[in-house]
């Protein structure tokens, strides 16, 4: 591997198994993640992408049946060695989810309340910072005028880019999007398509989706994945053109999935 190719990798997967028990959930990932792009994550539904994403910022820590094996190295950091500090890593390593999740407190709080837990307690910091999380989710001029408003008052599209402005305050350096516009009508999805292709300049992304569309529309790589395994990863216009695998054809062709 070139200096090159090593300064630009930002996650690199080693032979990734994770299993739920006795269910072989994922099977021998090894990918590399390039910093500061769009990586997209498809497949047909239980294919592992969630479970994967979900391993890169130790999410799968949190249910009980499930182990992780191989080595995933985040900013030259193997995140599963016993020295690695979980919040820590997840403050790098953000997520926003399917379903927007705002805690039930102001616009204002839901950006401010983690970053004051962590030390942050200057009125004009948590100010400032309140406004540049919403600016770059794009929701400050719609909601600059009532950030002590209930953030459930928001539309869900207006809550998900929350949830991104939320995870971004937390100045991370990775961003994991599972299907965050799954639940969204067309033009709320669009605008978290349009955020994604800003955020990008700023923070390396990840996002799984099951929309090929969005995937060719946003992604400059995309990773197609099919029972558990890495079929093929590939430049995004490649793997939709003339991807190397007929599997990937066949699912990227709508012949199944
Ligand atoms: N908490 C869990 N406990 C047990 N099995 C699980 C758990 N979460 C996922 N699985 C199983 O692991 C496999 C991979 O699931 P995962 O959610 O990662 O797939 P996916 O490709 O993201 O699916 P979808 O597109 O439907 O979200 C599936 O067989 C699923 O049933």
């Amino acid at each position: 591997m070139s200096v090159l190719t090593m300064q630009e990798t930002i996650i690199q997967t080693n032979n990734v198994n994770v299993y739920y028990g006795e269910k072989h959930a994922v099977k021998n990932i090894s990918m590399d993640i390039e910093k500061n792009s769009v990586t997209a994550f498809i497949g047909p539904s239980g294919c592992g992408k969630s479970t994967l994403l979900r391993s890169l910022n130790r999410m799968n820590d949190l249910v009980p049946s499930c182990r992780v094996e191989g080595s995933i190295i985040v900013d030259g950091i193997d995140i599963n060695s016993s020295q690695v500090n979980i919040e820590s890593l997840r403050q790098v390593v953000g997520m926003v989810f399917q379903r927007a999740n705002p805690f039930f407190k102001s616009i204002y709080e839901n950006i401010a309340f983690a970053p004051r837990f962590h030390g942050m307690t200057n009125k004009r910091d948590l100010d400032e910072l309140v406004e540049s999380s919403l600016r770059k989710a794009a929701l400050w001029d719609e909601v600059k005028d009532r950030l002590r408003d209930s953030a459930l008052s928001l539309s869900g599209g207006q809550q998900q880019r929350l949830c991104i402005a939320r995870a971004i305050a937390m100045q991370p350096t990775i961003l994991l999007l599972d299907e965050p516009a799954s639940a969204l009508d067309p033009i709320s999805t669009m605008k978290i398509e349009e955020l994604v292709m800003q955020l990008k300049d700023e923070y390396t992304i990840v996002i799984v989706t099951h929309n090929l569309h969005q995937a060719a529309r946003i992604s400059e790589k995309t990773a197609f994945f099919l029972m558990g395994e890495l079929i093929e990863m590939d430049e995004t216009g490649k793997i939709f053109t003339s991807p190397e695998n007929e599997k990937t054809e066949a699912y990227i062709s709508g012949r199944f999935g």
